[in-house]
């Protein structure tokens, strides 16, 4: 371990223990570079050429410290005590803005690094920052997917006995780390770096940088005269297993793991309210969405009252396993376009949610959105669409996000903030009860039974990381208010986004678009990924060209989704490019086509940078399903990232009736030629079982 980055742990322990009011340090961070090589999961290559970031590592020990000690004051001691902890922290977690560029691995890299610690046997814990926007998907995969199997038990102590008697690590926390049933914590922590706007650090913290800074000069000149710049250049294992993700996905490592593991996050669905008995708290609304936000006063009450009522029931509720909608479809379709609404913590009826203080409300956010979330029908005509994409590409799409909307966002968020009176605020409703259902699925034994548990609290803590999801992830819309999005649409005369959807997807996190494609397009979709799938057998040995005029995409191209193990997925898919069979032919073209005009559309309403990607996905008919999961990690649009930003996905099963299964949990039906447009960082979703071939083009815009 390197004198510098020791040096810090040392002090950081120090100001632990002193934190921890005597008590010995609970969490032991370590650099990563030493870390890596004492723990194994790096050669002395690797933790080399990661030395020379030594300045990201030792920064992020110093803030893990504080927030080691902020995890103290929030945590039950004795349990946290019960828990020693490594931490690996996401190295190039954006401290602050100034220092996050000096990382030399992109996010991706660093994923790929935290993976490889996992696959090897290494990785025992992650602790993250609130800013969920700065943690890569495949960190959230492997949380989410990987973390915490039972076989973790006692692995710190059984690894690294060098390690520990490297790090002086006080006897008290070792015998404590001996004890210890679970050494695992997942600790989502509320760090003071976050509390300013943005990333901004406080003043306090850069005081820390700034010394932190001074030493570290000194080490990279230790470093640099050790030569470690030479093996940094040279990091070819690094390299390699970027080569071979890059190799698997048209965006490398992270875009495998999605596929693997079920994209943002993904895990089963433990626990679920029963539909039916939310709709008996709820009235049923003939509102559409668009309306749904400027609701009466008596209305928000009432709403506000039904919430508290929903969050009670859904509390109370232990294991009503997978429960269906058992009222009819219409009427519930409906009923759930405002409770959507409300789950998600819509901004525009964000009076609606003025009961819940932040915590609260988005403690019932998640729940919502993890076990309940239903999507309604959307009260709007189908649309005839067929105008060029030029008739809306018209002055708006370079419409940019000013500094007035941003200052217009913060203060609706502040506005939002003050609307939450502490009054309001009963401890016993919401958040304590939150923290306490983490502490015991925390404190809970790590056996086979309560993993999946333990991965749907991972999945909650990350969610919950974002105080209000759906201001937090309104963030990539360009508006500050519904209306002028509205007035957007009408201006361009949208085809696709008409203002009325507009305004859903604005007021609610997402539209429904019948009729995106015609019945005639469905059924050549659907027949063509029939014959993919009976035709791939055939053609495994044709060569590229071959199958190229045969429209078929390279057998290798589909991804098989069904596995042993069993992925959060079983179905197979494709990757769609336009530019490339079966992409660019019919009847792929066309939709690609019309999946591009809506992608111009929501250029003037939402902030995309150009990204996009599109995945045709068939569902055999074996019951196959994907579990609950979101399709990105929650943005706010503050960074350029690929984090994807719309999801937007479109249904090509002709005459699918309810028999055939495999509805989304949003409860919408995947009827011919339906698309769904949601915010990605805001809705969990799946596919139930399907037990009819089952196939669906789906595109994600950022
Ligand atoms: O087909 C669907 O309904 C959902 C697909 C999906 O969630 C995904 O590909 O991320
Ligand atoms: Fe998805």
């Amino acid at each position: 371990m390197d004198g510098v980055a020791r040096g810090m742990a040392d002090a950081s322990m120090a100001d632990g223990e002193q934190k921890g009011k005597g008590s010995p340090c609970k969490l032991l961070a370590l650099p990563g570079s030493a870390f890596g090589l004492v723990m194994g999961f790096l050669d002395a290559r690797e933790a080399q050429a990661l030395r020379t970031s030594c300045r990201v590592f030792a920064l992020v020990t110093a803030h893990l410290m504080r927030a080691a000690s902020a995890c103290y004051d929030v945590h039950d001691a004795d349990d946290f005590l019960r828990r020693p902890t490594i931490a690996v922290v996401h190295p190039w977690v954006a401290l602050c803005k100034r220092y996050s560029s000096l990382s030399p691995y992109t996010a991706q890299e660093w994923d790929i690094l935290v993976q490889l610690a996992f696959l090897r046997g290494k990785l025992s814990a992650l602790l993250l920052y609130r800013s969920t926007q700065q943690i890569g998907s495949m960190v959230v995969d492997t949380l989410c997917m990987k973390l915490l199997p039972p076989e973790f038990s006692d692995l710190i102590l059984q690894s690294s006995e060098a390690c520990i008697s490297a790090l002086d690590i006080p006897p008290a926390l070792l015998d404590a780390a001996r004890s210890c049933q679970r050494q695992v914590y997942l600790g989502a922590v509320n760090s003071s770096i976050h509390s300013g706007a943005g990333n901004d650090v406080d003043d306090e913290d850069l005081d820390d940088v700034d010394d932190v800074d001074e030493d570290l000069e000194h080490a990279d000149g230790e470093m640099k005269a050790n030569g470690t710049d030479d093996l940094m250049e040279d990091s070819s294992s690094m390299g390699d297993w970027r080569t071979d993700n890059a190799k698997r996905s048209p965006r490398g490592a992270s875009r495998q793991s999605r596929e693997q593991h079920g994209d943002a996050m993904s895990i089963p669905r433990t626990r679920s309210r029963s539909e039916g008995e939310e709709d008996e708290d709820m009235a049923p609304s003939d509102e559409t969405g668009a309306k749904s936000g400027h609701r009466g006063q008596g209305q928000e009450q009432q709403q506000k009252c039904q919430q508290r009522q929903l969050h009670k029931a859904h509390d109370a509720s232990t294991d009503d396993g997978d429960v269906e909608m058992a009222v009819s479809e219409s009427a519930a379709e409906q009923q759930q376009h405002e409770k959507l609404a409300a789950s998600a913590g819509s901004r525009s009826t964000s009076t609606g949610t003025k009961g819940f203080p932040a915590a609260a409300a988005t403690s019932f956010a998640s729940r919502s959105n993890s076990r309940n979330s239903t999507i309604s029908k959307e009260a709007v005509a189908p649309q005839n669409i067929g105008c060029s994409s030029s008739s809306v590409s018209s002055g708006l799409k370079n419409s940019t996000h000013s500094k007035n909307e941003d200052a217009a966002f913060r203060e609706q968020d502040k506005l939002q903030s003050a609307s939450v009176g502490e009054n309001d605020f009963d401890p016993e409703d919401a958040e304590s009860e939150e923290v306490a259902e983490r502490l015991a699925i925390l404190s809970g034994s790590s056996r086979s039974e309560d993993f999946y548990h333990q991965k749907q609290d991972a999945l909650n803590a990350i969610v919950n990381l974002v105080e209000n999801q759906f201001a937090f992830c309104s963030r990539v819309l360009r508006f500050p208010l519904w209306n002028a999005a509205c007035s957007v649409a009408e201006a361009t005369q949208n085809k696709i986004l008409t203002s009325e959807r507009v305004a859903s997807l604005y007021t609610n996190g997402f539209c429904i678009i019948d009729d995106f494609i015609s019945e005639g397009a469905v059924r050549a979709v659907f027949q063509r990924c029939v014959d993919f799938v009976k035709m791939t057998n055939s053609v495994l040995n044709l060569p590229a060209d071959e199958l190229e005029k045969l429209g078929l995409p390279e057998p290798s191209s589909f991804f098989m989704m069904r596995g042993d193990p069993p992925s959060a997925r079983g179905d197979c898919l494709l990757w769609l490019n336009r530019e490339v069979p079966p992409g660019s032919k019919p009847p792929f073209s066309g939709v690609m086509d019309q999946f591009t005009l809506l992608y111009e559309e929501l250029g003037s309403v939402v902030k995309l940078q150009g990204g996009r990607e599109a995945q045709l996905a068939f569902y055999p008919d074996q019951g196959e399903s994907y579990r609950r999961h979101r399709d990105a990690t929650p943005d706010d649009a503050t960074k350029i990232t690929d984090n994807r930003r719309i999801s937007a996905i479109c249904y090509c099963n002709p005459n699918w009736d309810e028999s055939h299964g495999g509805k989304p949990v949003l409860d919408l039906r995947p009827l011919p030629g339906r698309l769904v447009v949601f915010l990605s960082g805001l809705l969990d979703h799946e596919v139930r079982p399907s037990f009819h071939g089952r196939v669906a083009i789906t595109n994600w815009f950022w």
